[in-house]
């Protein structure tokens, strides 16, 4: 590295804008190249901080409206995307879509990107592209007496959830999607129904991004498939698993997947829940490792947060507007004999033809203030927020500026399984009640984040009996699991409760899909973390019948409207909300954005080679 290269590099430091590793990145980057220009460096480490914070690529629209570091004013600046193009293409390391370098600058979209990140981009779209179109699964006279027999005319509400069954009944994959409650499990239950009385030796695999999201879609799908009419009942495996253990990846991410192009799935037919967690790695190694004859259906709420890792793969896949091409309509009325119109609008996004969105809430029919309010912070209006959240006609939802009577909320709805605690009660029994409710936190840090209020929980739990004995463990604290554990049968997302077992012996119990209790010694756990309060992240794929929902006093770039919706949706008959009406204001005003050039890739096959167009 040059002098001039690492006094820049110090002089990113003392910004404090990047963390370690996107300025290491830059300068082994500096190391390899002593004519690498700041600028590039500056350009090398955004990206690294825009992988970490969750986006496929930089857009370099947006970094050339970005103000200059204010640095060195001597160091030459590019003044616009096509300058930064003409200096990005000078760099040994930047390659054109389709060379093999660490990275690649497509400069017909204006994107930049780490090489894996395009790769992994471009080969999710091939594998879509290929999948998307007609593929019948069986004649239209067998398709169309199934779905006529399971979404019967006269049920004006199963109309969508009919026309999703029927994509999945004619197409290699089907992307359904909708917020809580509006049938997804209900209408893959009945999908499933179609596509097995059609061909029944198919292979059938459920799969969910966390263990915790599995062990729900097996409970919920398992009741929906007993709710079929009895002619059409249908066996799929009892068991849902999680991505990873499913395609076989072990930690690291190092080795191939045990099942990979050249070693597919054995499965004809698989449904995935939470799609919106999945990102894009592991959906392209989903994909990839599918067979080319098999059924995909994806099932998600593309508005929830997006996934950890790099991506918003549901939310680009969703990119499209809704309704289908001409084509695709005259097909599905040939099919199902049903009546409907093509979209107006024009859009080559193949998967619109393969994706329905459920819009109708069944579940909240007891509670329509969730359901209104959801669709107010889904819909970012801070106004009819506000209104729902401090009015006295949706007694269901309420929410209040000061924290003072959160503790005591706390305990309220805590208190069923304080209750059981101090009564003793059988340990099945204490896990269901805690399970009933859940204090979300939008952060991890700060006196409102989950570390400072797990400690004022405990703290105030201790003060009135409730947690009795010193240290770690305490009879009736809740355990988070962070991270699989194959060996003590946990997986990341777990929570369970130290309780005493007959003898008196502190027990970790966890709850089954199943309702039984899995027990193991509390010196067996691994990495955990107490659970009284939890980050919203952590409960997306988990649902509970009152939230209490805690934002932090100070505002964030990740208080986003997506969080707001995840944390509301957690809530199945109750939400109690405590923070300051500008801070939910900023947050509903901020979406959570990713840059991706996915919607792209699926629309237009990459021109290997590349040509500008600024
Ligand atoms: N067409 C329908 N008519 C009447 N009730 C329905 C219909 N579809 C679903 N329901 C009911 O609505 C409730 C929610 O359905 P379901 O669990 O399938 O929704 P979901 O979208 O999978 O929810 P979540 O995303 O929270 O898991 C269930 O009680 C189900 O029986």
């Amino acid at each position: 590295m040059t002098p001039a290269q690492a006094a820049w590099l110090r002089a990113l430091r003392n910004l404090g804008r990047f963390e370690e590793f996107d300025l290491q990145l830059a300068g082994m980057f500096a190391r390899q190249d002593p004519q690498l220009p700041e600028s590039a460096m500056w350009v090398i480490a955004c990206l690294s901080q825009q992988i970490q914070r969750g986006a496929v690529c930089l857009t370099l629209a947006g970094l050339a409206a970005e103000t200059p570091p204010a640095v060195n004013p001597s160091v030459p600046w590019p003044a616009n995307a096509a300058d930064w193009v003409t200096l990005l293409r000078r760099v040994p390391a930047v390659g054109v879509p389709g060379q093999i370098r660490p990275l690649v600058l497509d400069g017909s979209s204006g994107r930049f990107y780490s090489y894996r990140h395009w790769d992994l981009e471009q080969r999710l779209a091939r594998e879509l592209r290929q999948r998307a179109g007609w593929a019948p699964v069986a004649e239209a006279r067998v398709v169309r007496r199934a779905l006529n027999a399971l979404f019967p005319a006269d049920e004006p509400a199963a109309s969508l959830q009919g026309l999703a069954a029927a994509l999945a009944a004619s197409g290699r994959i089907t992307v359904l999607t909708g917020g809580p409650g509006t049938g997804k499990t209900t209408t893959l239950a009945r999908m499933l129904a179609v596509l097995l009385h059609a061909r029944p030796a198919s292979r059938v695999a459920l799969v969910a991004p966390t263990g915790k999201a599995a062990a729900r879609m097996e409970e919920a799908l398992g009741g929906a498939l007993a709710r079929l009419p009895a002619q059409w009942r249908v066996t799929v495996p009892a068991q849902a698993t999680t991505l990873h253990r499913l395609l076989g990846l072990r930690p690291g991410a190092a080795h191939l997947p045990r099942f990979h192009p050249a070693h597919p799935l054995p499965v004809d037919i698989l449904a995935l829940d939470e799609a919106s967690m999945v990102d894009l790695a592991l959906m392209t190694r989903l994909v990839e490792a599918l067979p080319d004859t098999a059924r995909l259906i994806l099932l998600g709420d593309p508005d929830q947060l997006a996934s950890v890792e790099a991506g918003a793969v549901l939310g680009d896949l969703c990119e499209s507007p809704l309704g289908f091409s001409p084509m695709q309509a005259r097909r599905l009325v040939e099919l199902t004999g049903w009546s409907m119109s093509p979209a107006t609008a024009r859009d080559d996004h193949p998967l619109r033809d393969h994706r329905v969105h459920l819009t109708h809430n069944h579940r909240f029919g007891d509670s329509p203030g969730l359901a209104r309010l959801a669709a107010a912070v889904n819909g970012g209006d801070a106004a009819a927020v506000h209104c729902l959240l401090t009015g006295e006609g949706e007694p269901e939802v309420s929410g209040s500026a000061e924290p003072g009577l959160m503790m005591e909320q706390v305990l309220a709805g805590y208190a069923p399984y304080l209750d059981a605690l101090t009564a003793g009660t059988a340990a099945a029994e204490v896990l269901g009640r805690f399970e009933q409710f859940r204090v979300l936190c939008a952060h991890r840090a700060g006196p409102f984040g989950v570390d400072g209020l797990n400690a004022r929980i405990e703290a105030a739990l201790r003060r009135r009996g409730y947690l009795l004995g010193e240290g770690l463990w305490t009879a009736g604290r809740p355990v988070l699991v962070t991270r699989n554990d194959p060996g003590a049968r946990l997986a990341n997302g777990d929570v369970g409760l130290i309780l005493p077992d007959r003898s008196g012996r502190l027990q970790a119990v966890f709850r089954r899909s199943d309702g039984s209790v899995h027990a193991i010694s509390p010196a067996r756990l691994g990495a955990w973390e107490t659970a009284f309060a939890m980050t919203v992240h952590k409960t997306q794929g988990s649902e509970f019948d009152t939230v209490l929902l805690v934002l932090p006093s100070e505002d964030s770039p990740l208080l986003t409207r997506n969080l707001l919706y995840t944390g509301v949706t957690r809530a199945r008959r109750r939400l109690r909300v405590v923070g300051p009406v500008e801070i939910w204001e900023s947050a509903l005003a901020r979406r959570q954005q990713r840059a991706s050039g996915l919607g792209d890739a699926l629309r237009r096959p990459q021109a290997i080679g590349d040509h500008e167009c600024y």
